[in-house]
């Protein structure tokens, strides 16, 4: 039987971290605050933080294939280079709607990003429904659209066999499944794997693991859920001392550790002092099951 530990890492006091991303080649995480402008990178060996600050909300970060990262900034999907801190558009999204931003994306298995957009909040979860739209960036930099309508587009990852997308509109408060075409990037045949719970709160990132199941990190529910998408059924809760808890990935060793980000924007004082770790990154270690490493973009 594996003991679970819980550590706060990094004190970071993300106003919203999202967007783990472990770096084998560097053992690093990466991670970003959306509301601070910042792309942040934690060496867990010189327990160091580097970071870039960017011109506009960047809400999710990926490696890229051939060095360097790409982030979705604003509305734009950009190429960043950390050494001389530049961000470079490689396409634009959602030129109709100045009020919305991209949200979560993540790289697929065959190296295009995906990232869907929002309205920007006026309160966390508080917006303007049906704005948002998910979008994935190909090899080449052309970008396909696949539907309309979302209100927070959130979570996303592939199956281990890459014939099927996972998918978080949060304010569904569903996890969803589509079958997926690896060659083509095509989405077909939505349906919903996983109603939450009314504790579980609002669903918000996702990954899977060396097993295909899914964890979902739980916006006001302090917690990460690990969900069977086969059957349905939830398998396992995991609670952290925070209760905005906003994301997840597998890195370390084997990537055997699970890393957790959260947020303290919209938290009353109150509650802030008696979560004085919120904003900071956590490590799960002693889950007994490993992740898989991310995807790096393959343009
Ligand atoms: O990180 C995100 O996905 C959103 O940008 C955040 O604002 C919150 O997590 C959201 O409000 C909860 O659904
Ligand atoms: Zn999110």
């Amino acid at each position: 039987m594996s003991s679970i530990k819980i550590e706060c890492v990094l004190r970071e006091n993300c106003r919203c971290g999202e967007s783990p991303v472990w770096e084998e080649a560097s053992n690093s995480l990466l991670f970003v605050d959306i509301p601070a402008k910042k792309v942040c990178r934690w060496d867990s060996l010189s327990k160091h933080v580097q970071q870039v600050t960017v011109d506009a909300p960047v809400s999710s970060v990926a490696l890229r294939q051939g060095g360097g990262y790409v982030a979705t900034v604003g509305t734009k999907f950009c190429a960043l280079n950390w050494e001389d801190q530049s961000a470079v558009a490689l396409a634009t999204v959602d030129k109709d709607k100045k009020n919305n931003r991209f949200n979560d994306g993540k790289v697929d298995p065959a190296g295009r990003y995906f990232a869907g957009t929002m309205a920007e909040e006026t309160a966390p979860a508080v917006l303007e429904r049906h704005q948002g739209s998910l979008y994935s960036l190909f090899p080449d930099h052309h970008v396909e659209k696949y539907f309309d309508q979302v209100d927070i587009s959130n979570g996303l990852d592939w199956s281990l066999d890459h014939k099927i997308f996972y998918y978080i509109d949060s304010l569904s408060y569903s996890v969803d499944a589509f079958d997926y075409d690896l060659q083509t990037g095509k989405i077909t045949n939505r349906r919903s794997i996983y109603k939450l719970e009314k504790e579980e709160q609002i669903p918000d990132g996702m990954c899977i693991d060396a097993e295909g199941k899914l964890w979902v990190a739980c916006y006001n529910g302090g917690r990460v859920i690990r969900l069977d998408p086969e059957t349905g059924k939830r398998l396992q809760t995991v609670k952290l001392p925070v209760v905005k808890t906003t994301s997840c990935c597998f890195g370390g060793k084997d990537y055997s550790e699970m890393y957790v980000t959260c947020a303290r924007d919209g938290m009353d004082p109150e509650v802030l002092l008696q979560q004085p770790e919120a904003g900071g990154i956590f490590k799960i270690t002693g889950l007994g099951v490993k992740g898989i490493p991310p995807y790096p973009y393959a343009g």
